[in-house]
C-alpha cells in the first residue's frame, strides 16, 4: 500500500479544491517556476538585524507591494466579544508610525468589540511572497484630527458610503442601502461631506510581532519580537 493510500476518503467534492501536501518533487518543480521566494536560501536574509520590528515590517510591506496582485496592505483583524468569543475579519492598514492604523465603524462589531476589550491580534499574510507577519497588542481609538485628515483624503463616493452604511446590523431590504446612499447624496449636494462621529480608527500599538518565512519542508523560519521595558528583546521559535 503506498502513503497516500492510508488517507481518509475525502468529503465528497472537496479532494479538487484543497491541495496536497508537497512532495520533495514538488518543491522542486516549485523552486524553479518561483524562483525567487519558494526557499529561504533564495530569498536571502530575510530578518536582517534591525532593533525593533516595524522597520523590518516597512520592509516586507514594500517587498510585499511589489509582488501582490491587490491589496498588500489587507490584514485581518482578531478581536473578542463580550462573552470571550474570538472574531476575525479583514481590514486595511493606512497609517504606520508607532503602531498600526485602519479604519472603519465604531458601532460595528469590531468597533464594540474593541472598545470593550482592546486586546486584539493582527495577521498578514503575502501568498505571492509566503511570507506571514503576526502582531499581538491593544487597539486604541485614534483623535479626531487623524481620522479627520483621513476621511477627507477618501472619495466622495466613499465618504457617502460611510454615512449610508449601519455596518454590521442588518440590512431591512434589498433596496434600502442605495435608498439610503440616495438620501445622504440629496441631504449633502453641493456640500463638503463631514467625517460621522461614528467613522474612526484604530491603532493598534504591538507587544509582539512575529516574521514568518515559507521554507521546504515546513521547516520555516521565524523571528519573535517582544516589547520589554527595555525595548524590544527577539528570539527565534521552532517552525
Ligand atoms: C480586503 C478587505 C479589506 C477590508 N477593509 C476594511 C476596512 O479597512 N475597514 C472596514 O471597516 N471594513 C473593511 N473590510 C470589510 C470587513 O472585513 C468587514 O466585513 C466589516 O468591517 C464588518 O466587520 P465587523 O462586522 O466584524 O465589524 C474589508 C474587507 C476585505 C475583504
Ligand atoms: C467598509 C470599508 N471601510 C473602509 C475601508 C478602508 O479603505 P478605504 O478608506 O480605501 O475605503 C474599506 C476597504 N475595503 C472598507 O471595505
Amino acid at each position: 500500500m503506498s502513503e497516500s493510500d492510508d488517507k481518509p476518503e475525502a468529503e465528497a467534492g472537496t479532494e479538487a479544491l484543497i491541495p496536497d501536501t508537497p512532495t520533495a518533487e514538488d518543491y522542486a518543480k516549485e523552486a524553479k517556476a518561483q524562483e525567487a521566494f519558494s526557499v529561504d536560501a533564495d530569498q536571502g536574509d530575510v530578518f536582517g538585524d534591525h532593533e525593533e520590528p516595524l522597520a523590518l515590517f516597512k520592509e516586507w510591506l514594500a517587498l510585499a507591494k511589489e509582488h501582490e496582485i491587490n491589496d498588500p496592505n489587507a490584514m485581518a483583524v482578531s478581536s473578542v466579544d463580550a462573552e470571550g468569543k474570538p472574531d476575525s475579519r479583514m481590514v486595511l492598514l493606512k497609517e504606520l508610525d508607532h503602531g498600526f492604523t485602519f479604519y472603519t465603524n465604531l458601532a460595528s462589531a469590531k468597533g464594540e468589540q474593541l472598545q470593550r476589550n482592546p486586546n486584539c491580534a493582527l495577521l498578514f499574510h503575502w501568498k505571492s511572497i509566503r511570507r506571514q507577519v503576526r502582531i499581538r497588542g491593544r487597539a486604541e481609538v485614534i483623535s479626531d484630527e487623524l481620522a479627520d485628515a483621513y476621511f477627507a483624503r477618501r472619495d466622495r463616493g466613499a465618504r457617502i458610503g460611510a454615512w449610508a452604511s449601519q455596518q454590521s446590523r442588518p440590512m431591512s431590504g434589498p433596496d434600502i442601502l442605495e435608498t439610503r446612499v440616495a438620501d445622504y447624496e440629496a441631504l449633502f449636494e453641493g456640500k463638503d461631506v463631514p467625517r460621522p462621529d461614528w467613522w474612526k480608527g484604530f491603532r493598534v500599538i504591538p507587544e509582539t510581532v512575529e516574521f514568518w518565512v515559507n521554507r521546504p519542508f515546513r521547516l520555516h523560519d521565524r523571528k519573535l519580537f517582544r516589547q520589554t521595558d527595555d525595548g524590544w528583546e527577539t528570539e527565534q521559535l521552532y517552525p
